[in-house]
């Protein structure tokens, strides 16, 4: 069928990795989270892997997906799907990084998640397409963010606190997208750090540097947060990144309301792209992070990119430049 259709052709007795298949589901795993979205997708991946000749395991619990992706590379895995939402996808490279396995081994997402923000950034529609595209579709080299030692695919925030994660409303995700739990977080501004941040930012190959206090740092791999969102640039070895300074709380307050904090030449509100970012907190106070939607604090952290690090399979709609699209 077509490369975005719902049908494996090849899979059973040929591999173009160059390796013989060992048994109908040689080389393939789907490593599942159950309890991902709605949790109700077990049954429904179970009978697709069938189809595709892959085998399943599941995760039991948060961290799971990292020693599961770890066990895969032991068992000499090449296409690994992940079926969950970008904290499973997370866990799964994290496993994958860790076992110093990221050429060996392709990634499939099944979006089974809630927000499932890297499938829909690499063209992922559905859990039929991801293992079809694993099996038929494209492979591209992306970027893997690191924030010291951590991987990221999507994104980290830095300096929104962990509530404000929590507290941002499905429904207002859904009306104003990517800029939902910013505004949401500018809402609570009193609670929020600042941040010191220094940037060091390539931009049309000169180097530039940005250096300054903010209220917090939205740091894009696949996605973008700057004007509508959408797919970045993920080829690149540079972050998409969205600074919103610091500026007195009434002034975020109404330019959040008028939802235009990321629009077009706000005053406080900076987009670049860097390579490497170095974050701390003004007063040694630890930062709030989020690496792909999973939370974490550190007095300072460098991040930095892993330029085409990681194998993945993506859709028709996937553009390697998108800006250039
Ligand atoms: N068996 C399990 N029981 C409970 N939690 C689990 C289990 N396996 C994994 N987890 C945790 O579930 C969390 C959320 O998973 P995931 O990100 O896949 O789904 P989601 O939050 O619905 O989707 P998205 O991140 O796309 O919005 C992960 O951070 C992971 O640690």
């Amino acid at each position: 069928m077509n490369e975005n259709g719902h049908r494996s052709t090849r899979s059973q007795n040929e591999d173009e990795d160059g390796s013989r298949l060992v048994g109908a589901n040689g080389h393939r795993r789907v490593v599942m989270n159950p309890t991902s979205g709605s949790g109700d997708h077990t049954d429904r991946i179970h009978a697709l892997a069938d189809e595709y000749g892959y085998d399943v395991v599941e995760t039991s619990g948060p961290g799971d997906g990292t020693a599961l992706a770890q066990a895969a590379v032991d068992d000499d895995i090449r296409r690994l799907a992940v079926a969950g939402g970008d904290g499973t996808l997370h866990e799964v490279v994290t496993g994958l990084l860790e076992a110093d396995a990221l050429g060996d081994v392709t990634v499939g997402i099944l979006p089974v998640g809630t927000a499932n923000i890297f499938a829909r950034n690499v063209g992922v529609d559905d859990a039929e397409a991801g293992f079809n595209l694993l099996e038929n579709g494209e492979r591209r080299r992306i970027d893997l963010g690191m924030a010291g030692e951590e991987p990221f695919v999507v994104s980290t925030v830095a300096g929104l606190t962990a509530e404000t994660s929590a507290a941002t409303s499905a429904s207002l995700k859904e009306r104003i997208g990517s800029l939902a739990f910013l505004y949401t977080g500018i809402k609570k501004t009193m609670e929020f750090e600042s941040l010191h941040l220094d940037v060091e930012a390539i931009s049309q190959g000169e180097e530039t540097t940005w250096t300054g206090e903010a209220l917090c740092a939205l740091v894009g791999n696949v996605r973008q947060f700057a004007k509508e969102g959408g797919q970045s640039n993920a080829e690149d070895g540079l972050f998409d990144v969205v600074i919103v300074e610091e500026m007195p709380p009434q002034n975020v307050v109404a330019e959040a309301a008028a939802h235009r904090v990321l629009g077009k030449g706000t005053e406080h509100v900076v987009h670049l792209r860097a390579s490497q970012l170095t974050v701390e907190g003004l007063t040694n106070e630890t930062v709030a992070y989020s690496l792909d939607g999973e939370v974490s604090e550190h007095e300072q952290l460098v991040l930095h990119s892993k330029p085409q690090a990681l194998s993945v399979a993506v859709g028709p709609s996937y553009e390697a430049n998108p800006d250039s699209a």
